[in-house]
């Protein structure tokens, strides 16, 4: 017995899966239905960090500003939806969204499947072998007979700045759950969480400077998404400075108003700073350097989600860095638990994901397609490469999916993008008056699909998943005529981009 096991119970499952959110969550769903035992570690809360910090109280904050907006431009509510948000509720209905961070109904689901939950943190002993320490000091030695899924997520990174650590910023885990309006809010970064907390915090009712390194927002979509966004930030008074870099952060006490240092000694002051900055892997202290990988590194998976060179190990969710999203994680996490119980069951011949190195080995030609392992198949996530989609739920929304132009340029595709002003659209007038949006889609020429979309404005992201399925179906544009869009919905927008597509108009 080794050191870290001694005075400790053990016990053997078929997974063990490290980490207990959404990702998580997912593959004890996927492993247990396919009739495998399963043990469970979660260190914080079962949920994990989408629950309660990230996805479900940042849109619980969101919501009411959309609806506030939307009504603003609804004939007969207009008048009503001036005047602040209620603070005080939209906070009580966030912490009630969130549970009062409290997971007892996420224990109880995961217990109703079966699957055995071990409370502390966890880290590989070795091939195949998970170490618990509890809560009390308790000690737990789980050995899994199959495999490994390590689902633990990413945290906020923030800079090496001078005096950051002491000013006491905010990461999206307090922009998330924060009790307290500030009046002036300074947000350092223009991606996701940073637009999205800029948007919820000034419909609250703070003064938003938004501070931004490169030369627009949300710099991974297509360029008309952000400058949309910016404008309707700007519009209600946020002040949005690009090409900005932040040289040093400076806070006397720990109450008082907080000073944002720009390179050339600009100062900008506010009460709280939020860093919006990016994720790093939640990986420094899990036990990699047991198994051969470097601790605080990305895990880097084939499409099944095996970690390259284990075939018991699997990293599914944010801790491999394909696509930091709840939806795109779960995804993978129903790939990576079907992959890992068609494994157990020795299927590794014919369209299995095989028990070897040929596993999730998509790109492998016309004959593996909608095999096992083939692009599509069962056991690749196939989709990471090809159409991940994402709404950023600001005020407009933004979404997209698949390629931007940009990227399909640079992919060697031979592309052309037609653009649309949504207010072409009849169901954009009856949405709201002043309605203002603009969509994009990007035609592969050679195959004549679509292969990326790119919406924004009020109430698009419910159009979002029509893209997706034409991105994934890699629908055909001739068929795309016959999907007929109800009249008078927003999304006879595709019907306007068949038309200028056909046309040759709006086209670059
Ligand atoms: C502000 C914000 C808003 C977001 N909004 C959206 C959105 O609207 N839609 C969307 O799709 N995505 C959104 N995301 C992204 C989404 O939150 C993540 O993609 C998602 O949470 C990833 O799930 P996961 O299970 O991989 O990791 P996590 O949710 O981070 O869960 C990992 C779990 O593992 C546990 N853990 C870690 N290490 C250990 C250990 N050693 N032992 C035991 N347990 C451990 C953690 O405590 C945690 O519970 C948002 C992110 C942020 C920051
Ligand atoms: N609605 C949603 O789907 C949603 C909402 C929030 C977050 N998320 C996910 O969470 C992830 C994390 O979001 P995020 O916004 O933290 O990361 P991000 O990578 O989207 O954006 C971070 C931004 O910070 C900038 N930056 C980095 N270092 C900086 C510095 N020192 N100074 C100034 N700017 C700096 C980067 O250039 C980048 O534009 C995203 O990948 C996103 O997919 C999704």
């Amino acid at each position: 017995m080794t050191r870290a096991a001694e005075n400790a119970d053990a016990h053997t499952y078929d997974v063990v899966v490290l980490g207990a959110g959404p990702v998580g969550e997912n593959v004890v769903d996927r492993v247990r239905a396919a009739g495998l035992s399963v043990a469970v570690v979660e260190g914080e809360l079962v949920g994990g960090e989408c629950s309660y910090w990230a996805c479900m109280p940042s849109k619980a904050l969101l919501r009411p500003a959309i609806v506030r907006s939307e009504a603003r431009g609804t004939p007969g509510l207009r008048g009503h939806s001036y005047g602040p948000l209620d603070a005080h509720e939209v906070l009580a209905h966030r912490d009630s969204v969130v549970g009062d961070w409290k997971d007892d109904g996420q224990v109880e689901w995961v217990e109703s499947t079966g699957a055995h939950l071990y409370r502390g943190h966890g880290r590989l002993h070795g091939p195949r072998v998970v170490t618990v320490r509890g809560p009390e000091g308790d000690r737990h030695v789980l050995t899994a007979r199959h495999a490994v899924a390590v689902c633990t997520g990413s945290r906020a990174v923030l800079p090496d700045l001078p005096g950051l650590p002491a000013a006491g910023p905010w990461t999206s885990r307090e922009a998330t759950s924060s009790g307290r309006v500030p009046e002036r809010l300074v947000v350092v970064g223009g991606g996701v969480v940073g637009v999205e907390m800029a948007t919820a915090w000034q419909a609250l009712g703070s003064r938003v400077t938004v501070l931004v390194r490169g030369g627009g927002l949300l710099p991974r979509m297509e360029p008309f998404a952000g400058e949309h966004v910016a404008a309707a930030l700007a519009e209600r008074g946020a002040d949005i400075r690009t090409g900005v870099t932040v040289a040093a952060v400076v806070r006397d006490g720990s109450t008082g108003p907080v000073t944002v240092v720009l390179e050339g000694g600009d100062r900008v002051e506010g009460d709280e700073v939020l860093f919006a900055t990016g994720r790093q892997p939640r990986t420094e202290d899990i036990g990699l350097e047991t198994v051969g990988l470097e601790p605080g590194s990305w895990l880097s998976v084939d499409d099944s989600l095996r970690v390259e060179g284990h075939d018991w190990l699997y990293a599914v969710g944010d801790v491999n860095r394909r696509a930091l999203l709840t939806h795109q994680g779960k995804y993978q996490a129903r790939i990576a638990g079907a992959a890992i119980a068609a494994r157990a069951a020795g299927n590794g011949s014919g369209g299995g994901p095989g028990d070897g190195s040929d596993a999730g080995s998509a790109g492998s030609g016309d004959g593996a397609r909608n095999t096992g392992t083939g692009p599509w198949g069962p056991y690749s996530a196939t989709a990471d490469h090809a159409a991940v989609p994402q709404v950023v739920f600001t005020d407009p929304e933004a979404a997209s999916v698949g390629l931007t132009l940009a990227a399909a340029e640079a992919a060697g595709l031979r592309v052309r993008a037609v653009d649309l002003d949504l207010t072409a659209v009849a169901g954009a007038g009856l949405y709201a008056q002043g309605y203002r949006g603009h969509a994009r889609m990007v035609v592969d020429l050679d195959r004549e699909t679509v292969v990326g979309a790119t919406f924004v404005g009020p109430g698009i992201g419910e159009l979002l998943h029509s893209a997706t399925v034409a991105v994934t179906g890699e629908v055909p544009i001739a068929r795309l005529w016959h999907a007929v869009p109800a009249y008078p919905t927003l999304s006879e927008a595709w019907l306007r981009l068949l038309e200028a597509y056909r046309d040759g108009a709006g086209t670059s």
